[in-house]
């Protein structure tokens, strides 16, 4: 939703976060807006924007001594307060960087299709939620508002920004999701995949920024519940899947149609899932 924030202009809107001009910054808001099946759920679950940027924030922290960060400050006006980053302007690298750890989404569907993903081979034999060897740099180019994001092979990252800035990207989004991957993992929670944005300073140096290692920019999933050979159940957003599929909800998701309003008990249930992942993750209470 569009707010009236004094001293922000409105710049672009994506499903669960707008992004404003804010002086020489920028000010990113998270809403408290959920996302399941490509549609924007209703309502929205209470807190969720604030947890999320708290969490992101943390990440930032963590990852501070392998990459620099956009976050400015989080003095931000009141109607977002907690919810939103002053950050700096960056000039963008039109690539999302998607790092997977584990095979699922659009990769299963690559390697079912060729046994590549991306352009990069994998073993034979995988199954929906294997882990793979090592993680894996898959990018993709940023979809029109509403569609799935493109993936991409590295070459054709190599066409778009350059083979000096193609490889920082790949190296840096590896490290990170290593970095990553290994503090949720000794926390229960495992980083199947996640997806970054970097930008340029003018003085060249690379940058991470938008929001990170959320679940919504990235797959949380229990690690007590893994067992490859079938869909994984999602951290955050089991509760919703599995009402929007049940006949309770009456909605068919072949037909397109948007998905019936969430009941309080699975908006609910849904909070304590974003705070239990906060809270495990960082450590810190609520
Ligand atoms: C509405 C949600 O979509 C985005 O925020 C994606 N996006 C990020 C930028 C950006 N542009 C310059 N500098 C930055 N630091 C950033 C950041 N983050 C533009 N679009």
């Amino acid at each position: 939703m569009v707010l009236e924030i004094p001293g922000a202009t409105h710049l672009h809107s994506g499903k669960v976060r707008d992004l404003y001009e804010y002086g020489d910054h920028l000010l990113m808001v998270a809403s408290d807006r959920i996302s399941a099946y490509d549609f924007s759920l209703e309502p929205g679950i209470p807190d969720k924007g604030e947890i999320l940027t708290r969490m992101s924030l943390w990440w930032f922290e963590q990852l501070a001594d392998i990459v620099p960060n956009h976050v400015i400050s989080t003095d931000v006006p009141e109607q977002v307060a907690g919810r939103a980053l002053i950050v700096e302007r960056l000039d963008m690298f039109p690539v999302e960087c998607v790092v997977r750890g584990y095979l699922t989404g659009s990769g299963l569907a690559d390697y079912a299709a060729s046994g590549h993903v991306c352009g990069v081979p994998l073993p034979r034999g995988l199954v929906d939620g294997s882990r793979l060897p090592e993680p894996i740099f898959t990018p993709a180019t940023k979809a029109e508002i509403g569609d799935h994001d493109q993936n991409i092979t590295f070459d054709h990252v190599v066409d778009t920004i350059g083979a000096e800035d193609a490889a920082a990207l790949r190296d840096l989004s590896i490290q990170v999701y290593r970095r990553a991957e290994e503090i949720a993992r000794e926390r229960g929670i495992l980083l199947a995949d996640t997806k970054f944005e970097f930008g340029r300073r003018p003085d060249g140096t690379i940058v991470l920024a938008d929001e990170v290692l959320t679940p919504d920019s990235s797959r949380f999933w229990p690690a007590d519940a893994w067992e490859p050979g079938r869909s994984q159940p999602s951290f955050d957003k089991q509760f919703v899947r599995d009402w929007l599929t049940s006949p309770e909800s009456g909605w068919d998701r072949d037909i397109e149609s948007a998905p019936p309003r969430l009941p309080d008990a699975i908006v609910e249930k849904t909070r304590e899932r974003y705070l239990e992942a906060y809270e495990r993750l960082t450590g810190r209470s609520w």
